[in-house]
């Protein structure tokens, strides 16, 4: 029998929601009194890909889908206004869900669980003031790194205190200092979403708010971020990952492409993709098709139209990637690479004939290679991606960098030979990197089982959640 429930609050990208689900599930696995409810916020970046996710999580049958309920919030009529305003304005339609939801399990049970708490993306943290009115604690999922959140924090703190402007530092020569990294800050690596005129603001709002939760919960373990999980002190951080949807459907649902990779030798295909917004100028493509032309090594390359401007939009994939290609590339590479559109990214990285990976440093991308222990070369684009970029290289060196200070729509184009040198350092033979990925994913495996880091930091959530109930008897399997 439930006894209590969350209630979260995913931002509406595909990202943001597959993960907070993730989330949502290892918590009912392990804490058999607990129900979730997600709402989804219904902007205009939710796609025809977020509502077959959800779908296929109501369809499924697991343990725990009987506790996991999903609520599509109205639409409202106009959405002319930047992000922030439109989740603010989001409020008042989370409150009226979630009293349907109390009013209803109410009169459905008299034993109906209690409302304990929320659980809200980093990018919605106007939904502290409903749980607020709620009377209940808000916990933040923080879905990119431990490190990150401290720079967040640190830039936050001297903007307000110093006046520190992140586009002039870009320019300057100068470092920081920033209590989440062991070795200074170059500007030249702050990051896009620092740097962009909507975002800045927005972020910083957000992190002022940080501070008000009862709790953050990072995608991320202790052996991965030791330093920088312990130099978040307030409020209580909870380093439960790596939450991963580690479901390999991809097997079947891309046949032709995992085919292709069973008949490449072991640790011989370069595999590059870069997320879920990532493209090319067209000189830019020419630049990547070249070196891998010239590389000598085999290749699976996941290319993508460019999104549209629109906050959290994805890219999409090119109804014929000849368009984008240099004249004749796809004839050349017959037998020794491959060119796809989305890609079954986790079955990719999981499949042996992978032995690099180049990424655009999304925290989820970092994860998964670590998982499966495939290294990175780094090609930032967009967002924090450049802040990931520095850690894996040169604060864990767990990477090889092509670029740690590339923006997208910058004028720089990477060049044939820069590409090519950094993919035959990431594929090079009794690399060194690949040793260190792989001793680290097996350490992220051993932080999820019993006993291990994020299990452990788990059960300390699940407490403190369950605290909120008059009886603290949570049973964990
Ligand atoms: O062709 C593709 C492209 C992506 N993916 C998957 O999509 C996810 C992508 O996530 P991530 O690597 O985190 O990149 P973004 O989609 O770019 O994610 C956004 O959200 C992340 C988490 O907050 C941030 O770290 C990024 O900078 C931000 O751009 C991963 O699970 C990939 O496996 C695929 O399966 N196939």
């Amino acid at each position: 029998m439930e006894k209590a429930q969350l209630v979260f609050v995913p931002a509406p990208g595909i990202g943001h929601i597959v993960s907070a689900v993730e989330v949502a599930k290892v918590l009912l696995t392990r804490c058999h009194q607990l129900s979730i409810t997600v709402l989804i916020l219904n902007h205009s970046s939710i796609n025809s890909k977020v509502h077959s996710y959800i779908e296929s999580q109501r369809a499924s049958s697991s343990i725990v889908s009987t506790r996991l309920r999903f609520i599509n919030l109205p639409k409202d009529e106009t959405e002319l206004f930047s992000f922030s305003s439109f989740v603010k304005s989001q409020k008042s339609h989370v409150k009226e869900a979630v009293l349907k939801i109390t009013q209803s399990d109410f009169v459905s049970s008299v034993d109906s669980p209690q409302l304990v708490g929320f659980v809200v993306d980093t990018f919605c943290l106007s939904m502290i003031d409903v749980a607020n009115e709620f009377g209940v604690p808000c916990y933040i999922f923080f879905t990119s790194g431990a490190a990150f959140l401290g720079f967040m924090l640190y830039v936050q703190k001297i903007h307000d205190e110093e006046k520190f402007d992140p586009t002039e530092f870009k320019d300057s020569d100068a470092e920081l200092k920033v209590p989440s990294l062991v070795n200074p800050f170059p500007g030249r690596v702050m990051p896009s979403a620092m740097l962009s005129k909507e975002w800045f603001p927005f972020m910083l709002d957000n992190t002022r708010r940080f501070r008000e939760a009862k709790g953050i919960i990072v995608n991320t373990f202790l052996e991965l971020e030791s330093y920088a999980i312990e130099s978040l002190k307030m409020p209580p951080v909870y380093p439960m990952g790596p939450i991963l949807d580690l479901g390999l459907d991809g097997r079947n649902s891309h046949k032709e492409i995992m085919q292709w990779l069973d008949d490449q030798p072991p640790l011989s295909v370069v595999f590059l993709c870069f997320g879920s917004k990532g493209s090319f100028s067209e000189n830019q493509v020419k630049e990547i098709a070249c070196a891998l032309e010239h590389s000598g090594h085999r290749f699976l390359w996941s290319i993508r139209r460019p999104a549209p401007p629109s906050f959290l939009a994805s890219s999409s994939d090119y109804e014929d990637p000849q368009e984008a290609l240099p004249k004749g590339f796809l004839d050349r590479i017959i037998g020794i690479g491959k060119v796809i559109g989305w890609a079954p990214q986790v079955a990719v990285l999981a499949h042996p004939a992978v032995g690099g990976f180049i990424s655009h440093c999304g925290w989820n991308s970092i994860l998964e290679s670590i998982w499966f222990g495939v290294p990175i070369a780094t090609w930032p684009m967009n967002a924090e991606q450049q802040f990931n970029a520095f850690e894996m290289v040169i604060e864990m060196e767990l990477a090889v960098e092509i670029k740690i200070d590339y923006r997208k729509n910058s004028e720089i184009i990477v060049n044939c030979d820069e590409i090519e040198r950094g993919i035959r350092c990431l594929m090079e033979h009794g690399n060194e990197k690949r040793k260190k990925v792989k001793e680290m994913g097996e350490k992220s495996r051993r932080a999820l089982m019993e006993g291990g880091s994020s299990y452990s930091s788990l059960g300390t959530l699940i407490k403190d959640v369950m605290d909120k109930l008059s009886q603290n008897n949570c049973n964990e399997v």
